[in-house]
């Protein structure tokens, strides 16, 4: 697991330094280290039962900067696109790579976070996927054109609120300077 991670690590920052890149952001090596904190990478390993009516997992956007799924042959991966959901069907040996909510904010909305979500396991198989995730440190600090400047820290605690208040993430739409 420990290797996994650090294999993990390696991809987010090659990834991150190349759409840094793309995107003209000329990032210094502190705030490049602060928007993609290594030390906050996490693994989580899901199983979904078999047969259960319930979606797998419901619609949502990832808090992260990056996400990586490395999804079993069973598939149920979806996400969202011009108001469509797509299956990403499963590929041997193949990873998924996801952009999160602080993506879209460094991007200044270039980049989107995508909307996933694992569906109905009625009939199929159980499912598992290894997903990693790194988010920045939590005093950095987000500025763009649509929302309300903010840090990391902040939104986490955003994201906590609305799930007890709403029982659901609201999301980046929480900072939108004109709501
Ligand atoms: O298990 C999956 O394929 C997706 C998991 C996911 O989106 C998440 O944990 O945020
Ligand atoms: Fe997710």
């Amino acid at each position: 697991m420990e290797e996994y991670g650090r294999h993990m690590t390696r991809i987010v920052v090659t990834l991150f330094e190349a759409m840094a890149e793309t995107l003209s952001l000329e990032l210094s090596a502190e705030r490049k280290t602060s928007c993609l904190s290594e030390s906050t990478g996490v693994v989580r390993v899901q199983r979904y039962p078999q047969c259960t009516e319930s979606p797998g997992l419901e619609a949502h956007t990832d808090s992260s900067m990056i996400s990586i799924i490395n999804q079993d042959d069973v598939g149920g991966l979806e996400f969202m696109k011009d108001g469509e959901w797509f299956n990403v069907k499963p590929l041997a040996d193949s990873l998924v790579i996801g952009l999160g909510d602080m993506m879209q904010m460094i991007s200044d909305e270039e980049y989107k976070s995508v909307l996933h979500k694992v569906g109905k396991r009625m009939n199929k198989k159980e499912r598992y996927s290894i997903i990693y995730f790194v988010f920045p440190a939590k005093d950095c600090v987000f500025e763009s054109s649509r929302y309300k400047p903010f840090k990391f820290s902040e939104f986490e605690a955003q994201v906590k609120l609305d799930v007890e208040i709403h029982g659901s993430k609201v999301g980046l739409s929480q900072f939108l300077s004109i709501p």
